[in-house]
């Protein structure tokens, strides 16, 4: 039950506060006739969900009150109760952040429904921070429709398991947020998500990485390195684009998956290691093994427990709510006020192909929050994407940027972005093929792709 803390140095004013939240029966509401009263309170960790506040209290005034709390970070969702001859003070009061005033004499219906309306507002507030956060960090599997909701049933029954998944879908569909989600689900949510990218690393380094090796193993081995199994102990190993790695690393896997025992480069022990692995592909690990380029045993042994994400165009119900959330997203981040969307855009999105899925509308809507008007209207929009044609060789360079201006570093790093993006593309994200393209090394293709954000879509 919501706790309320009342705070009011008048008995019989506080004694009928009191009186209407308790008898709601919603309510554990309790008084305090000062504002150190209440400070003390609070000192000792009993922050109330809601505090109903006077303005004008003997003591230190309410509106000091708030505003210490305000500075501490510290204020509790706050109602203030005010007089006639209070007005400035509530004014001031509101202006720091409370929620909502009421004015004596209180009527039983406005306090009530102010407390109600509240502590909505505040429950609300803290799932749109929590998701906010959690989209930030990039854990949040938005989708509400039917192809979603499936899918999020199979994790959920897939998550506390200890079964290995093997996730499979197109690029950009989000196959990484369904590995962690299938991770948090289970009970080795507390343990580490280990991820690797299969396809973005090196092979040599892959070995590496995954095994560790002590030192001296090779000529820059100065230190003991351990390896993202060891490092997964009690958790989850998430090895994306399974069907990238090579066949000799495919056989050491399938060791450590057969016994549970990793040995370092250059070590002479097995270690033994407690993890889950998801695997991920975006290929067809079935014409990979007709080609002899993935082992079958280990095929068997990944796909125990297999999770189908649905390409974009198949849940035409998330891209309208996708598009809202990424937009929004995108002006928070940027410091932009909230944009509002043309309702012809959302129905151009919904006929448009989305060959690059999530990742692409992710995409397009960083770049309308940035380059496009207010509201988003069908003008700001790729004319590939107007066309209904998934023509991905156009981009930012194809927008309709409306005169509209910025920094050249901001410019010139996106058009950066979005060749690297095509190139890649366009060798099947083969790094090597593209820096050869590119004439740049391989390695500082990859980190000039991770820094601009380049990923596969
Ligand atoms: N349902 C979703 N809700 C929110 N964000 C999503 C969703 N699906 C994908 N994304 C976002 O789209 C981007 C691509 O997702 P992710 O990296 O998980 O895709 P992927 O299938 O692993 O891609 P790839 O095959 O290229 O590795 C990420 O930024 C991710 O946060």
């Amino acid at each position: 039950m919501p706790q309320i803390l009342v705070v009011e140095d008048h008995d019989k004013i506080r004694a009928n506060l009191l009186f209407h939240l308790q008898k709601s029966g919603r309510y554990e509401a309790t008084g305090v006739a000062s504002a150190e009263e209440a400070e003390s309170r609070l000192a000792q960790g009993r922050v109330p969900d809601l505090m109903l506040l006077d303005i004008r209290l003997g003591g230190k005034s309410g509106v000091d009150f708030i505003r210490e709390l305000d500075a501490k970070q510290r204020l509790p969702p706050t109602i203030v109760v005010s007089g006639e001859a209070s007005i400035s003070e509530t004014v001031e009061a509101l202006r720091l952040g409370v929620y909502d005033f009421i004015e004596k004499p209180v009527s039983r219906e406005r306090l009530l429904r102010s407390v109600r309306n509240c502590l909505d507002h505040h429950a609300l507030k803290s799932k749109l921070v929590e998701l906010e956060a959690r989209l930030s960090e990039g854990s949040l599997l938005l989708g509400d429709s039917l192809p979603m909701k499936r899918l999020k049933d199979q994790c959920a029954k897939v998550g506390p398991t200890e079964g290995r998944v093997l996730i499979r879908g197109e690029s950009g569909t989000g196959k990484e947020l369904v590995a962690n989600w299938v991770h948090r689900a289970s009970k080795r949510a507390d343990g580490p998500f280990v991820k690797i990218n299969c396809a973005a690393i090196p092979m040599n380094l892959i070995e590496d990485e995954l095994f560790g090796h002590v030192r001296g193993a090779f000529t820059d081995a100065r230190t003991d390195k351990a390896g993202l199994f060891e490092l997964a102990h009690g958790g989850t190993l998430f090895l994306d684009e399974i069907g990238d790695m090579e066949l000799g690393l495919q056989a050491r896997l399938l060791r450590v998956l057969e016994d549970g025992q990793v040995r370092r480069l250059g070590d002479t022990r097995d270690r033994r290691v407690d993890v889950r692995i998801v695997a991920a592909t975006h290929r067809s690990l079935e014409e990979l093994i007709g080609e002899g380029t993935f082992r079958e045993d280990l095929y068997f042994r990944l796909n125990t427990l297999p999770l189908e994400i649905p390409p974009l165009r198949q849940r035409g119900d998330d891209i309208a709510m996708l598009f809202t959330w990424f937009t929004a997203h995108y002006c928070r981040r940027n410091g932009i006020r909230q944009k509002g969307v043309a309702p012809a855009v959302t129905d151009i999105l919904k006929r448009y192909h989305w060959p690059g899925n999530v990742r692409e509308l992710k995409n397009l809507a960083e770049r309308l929050v940035i380059l496009g008007g207010d509201p988003i209207d069908t003008d700001d929009l790729p004319s590939d994407i107007i066309r209904g044609e998934s023509n991905l060789e156009t981009g930012f360079l194809a927008l309709n940027i409306n005169n509209r201006i910025m920094p050249l570093r901001q410019f010139r790093a996106q058009c950066e972005k979005e060749y690297i993006e095509r190139i890649l593309r366009r060798t099947d994200y083969n790094y090597t093929e593209a820096a050869k393209l590119l004439e740049i090394q391989r390695t500082y293709l990859y980190q000039k792709a991770q820094t601009l954000g380049v990923r596969k879509g």
